[in-house]
């Protein structure tokens, strides 16, 4: 089983330090996501873990190995990190030939990746021609080609409609559930949320956080419960008198924080009142995600009002 270790991982760009210090494990057989505001360093790590740039010190390796180490590296990991970066005038798949010859892989790896990517029927369209979800799909199945035991995934579903995306996330799963260690950066967060088991979350270089993704919205998320009644005067009355806090929200339905459903469900009942809906929310991905990282902001602001801000 394959992991990538980054060990006290560092790298400066004149002045500006992209990835600042970081130390994590992503393990195989689930989907890690990687997450952080624009510049945290998400796509200069995956730079660093696939040698394409060298770290000011600290270790990122795969396998135990410096990616310059590697022995068949397209068969160890498989990247997408710029769908544009395929040449134009080729066809698609002239271009995985290419890389197929030149890697030693197996001929039929080509077919294979056109028809998991659903490239098939354009195989032989020039590059050019291709939409930015088309490239993506190129993108992917070039990553896909070694048949790799780690894949990293620089914002996958950019510039795919909505079965492109359920797509990506079925795939991610099912590479995760054959032991690959799969670690795909996004912006979306309801989608992390959807395919990812794990988060790494980054700002300004550093780690954050490195947590499944149940327990980073328990940990950062707010809890509250959700409740619809046919009084809610009454019902908010008796909430208000018990110190909770109440807040509408544009459904119609009550907001409490912090609160349990069966606290609330048993303050309506000693007040007589009718609950139609009653339910716990533990808060989305998305709503933690930014509690954590405006945190973090005003946290290095108040501890260092010269820090470079975010580019
Ligand atoms: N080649 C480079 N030369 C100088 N600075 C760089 C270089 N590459 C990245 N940086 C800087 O390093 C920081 C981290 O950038 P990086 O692209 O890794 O962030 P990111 O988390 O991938 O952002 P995004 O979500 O926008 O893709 C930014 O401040 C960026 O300007």
């Amino acid at each position: 089983m394959t992991s990538i270790d980054l060990v006290d991982l560092t790298k400066e760009y004149r002045g500006t330090r992209a990835v600042d210090g970081l130390t994590c494990g992503i393990g195989p057989g689930r989907v890690t996501g990687f997450l952080g505001p624009n510049g945290a360093g998400k796509s200069t790590t995956m730079r660093l873990v696939l040698g394409l740039d060298r770290p000011t010190s600290g270790t990122a390796t795969v396998g135990g190995l410096p990616y310059a180490a590697l022995r068949d590296p397209l068969r160890e990991v498989g990247a997408l990190l710029d769908a544009q970066a395929a040449h134009a005038s080729r066809t698609a798949r002239d271009h995985l030939r290419f890389l197929v010859v030149s890697n030693r892989l197996p001929a039929r790896r080509v077919d294979e990746v056109l028809e998991e990517t659903g490239l098939a029927a354009v195989a032989r369209r020039r590059i050019g021609t291709f939409s930015l979800g088309m490239r993506q799909r190129l993108g992917i199945a070039t990553a896909l080609l070694g048949d790799p035991h780690v894949l990293l995934l620089d914002e996958p579903t950019n510039g795919l409609d909505p079965e492109g995306i359920v797509w990506v996330r079925t795939l991610v799963r099912r590479l995760a559930g054959e032991g690959r260690t799969v670690l795909v950066s996004s912006h979306l967060m309801n989608e992390t949320a959807a395919f990812a088991d794990h988060l790494v979350v980054l700002g300004r270089g550093r780690l954050l956080a490195d947590v499944s993704t149940g327990d980073f919205i328990e940990r950062y998320g707010r809890a509250r419960v959700r409740v619809r009644t046919g009084d809610p005067v009454r019902l908010r009355a008796a909430l208000l008198a018990r110190g909770h806090t109440v807040a509408e929200d544009d459904d119609g339905r009550w907001a409490v924080d912090g609160a349990t459903a069966e606290e609330i469900g048993a303050v309506a009942a000693r007040e007589g009142v009718t609950v139609l809906e009653l339910a716990d929310d533990r808060g989305s991905l998305e709503q933690a995600y930014f509690a954590l990282t405006t945190a973090e902001a005003e946290f290095a602001a108040a501890t260092s009002p010269t820090a470079p801000q975010e580019a």
